[in-house]
């Protein structure tokens, strides 16, 4: 079974189209993200998958079923760190994470969850005293006690400093590597490339561009730029072989650069944010 399956999804808000024939699928045990400017449709659309927003129209198909009637069970399989933070009330880390472990058939170990989120020096700490970015790895181990199949998370890294932002990467694969489907939505592109299986981006309600990483709107294709410098100036070449142009250079050949379009290059492109 494709754990998420979509095609042609709408939704407007009054007269507006926020969601514009969404089609996309993602497989198990695959890392998927949603890219896309501010307003471009990614929560909506997060927000049907999760079943806490009606469709207008579309195929939806959540681990076998539609979101906008399914039940307990089915939503016991899933995990959901949304973008705003949990609501602290005066508990400790373990005593929210133990608390959430009830609602769920078969939980993980809530101590084991904390340690994955790194924050095993704060179990005893009441939630509302901790930093936004520890706040939001509670959100995560929330996400993730019910020891979900697939797991949505919606701007997570959100706060997170550089080092709390690589180890949930490295959680987020080890996730995956187990086997649970990840849909994440993000605004760094460093996350995309270094997290995502495959990605789509998103502009105007519609999916303008789809792949990995490194294939995603042409990228594999797209040539190199050589700049250098020399007594005649500065030099720019644009190239399918940027070893040979090296290799042509005069021996005066200064302030040498070798530069690939990156994931922001072709995302700016796509989302019309440059000429
Ligand atoms: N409840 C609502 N009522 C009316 N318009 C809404 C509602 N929710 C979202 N919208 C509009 O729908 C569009 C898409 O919003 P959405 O939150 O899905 O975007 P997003 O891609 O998640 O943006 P961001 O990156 O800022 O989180 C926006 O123009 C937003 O203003």
């Amino acid at each position: 079974m494709t754990p998420i399956e979509v095609h042609g999804l709408r939704k407007t808000y009054g007269g507006f189209t926020a969601v514009d024939g969404i089609s996309l699928s993602v497989a198990a045990g695959e890392i998927f993200a949603l890219l896309g400017p501010n307003g471009a449709g990614k929560s909506t659309t997060i927000e049907i998958l999760e079943g806490h927003r009606r469709r207008d129209s579309g195929d939806v198909l959540v681990l076998g079923e539609d979101p906008g009637l399914a039940g307990r069970r089915w939503r016991a399989r899933i995990g959901i760190v949304l973008q705003t933070a949990t609501d602290a009330a005066d508990l400790t880390v373990r005593e929210t994470v133990r608390h959430y472990a009830r609602f769920y058939p078969t939980p993980r170990d809530p101590d084991e969850v904390i340690a994955s989120v790194g924050l095993t020096s704060k179990a005893g700490a009441l939630v509302r005293t901790l930093s936004g970015g520890q706040r939001r790895r509670v959100d995560v181990a929330l996400g993730i006690i019910g020891n979900p199949a697939l797991v949505f998370l919606d701007e997570p890294t959100t706060g997170f400093d550089p080092e709390a932002r690589r180890q949930f990467w490295a959680l987020i694969r080890s996730l995956a590597a187990d086997g649970t489907t990840i849909l994440l939505t993000t605004h760094y592109l460093d996350e995309a490339a270094a997290l995502a299986d495959r990605l789509a981006i998103i502009a105007g309600g519609r999916v303008v561009a789809d792949g990995t990483p490194s294939t995603v709107g042409g990228l594999a294709q797209a040539q190199a730029t050589v700049t250098w410098r020399d007594s005649a100036g500065l030099h720019e070449v644009r190239t399918d072989t940027p070893n040979t142009v090296v290799g042509t250079l005069p021996p005066d050949a200064l302030d040498l650069q070798i530069r690939r379009p990156s994931l922001e290059d072709v995302y700016l492109d796509l989302i019309g944010a440059r000429s």
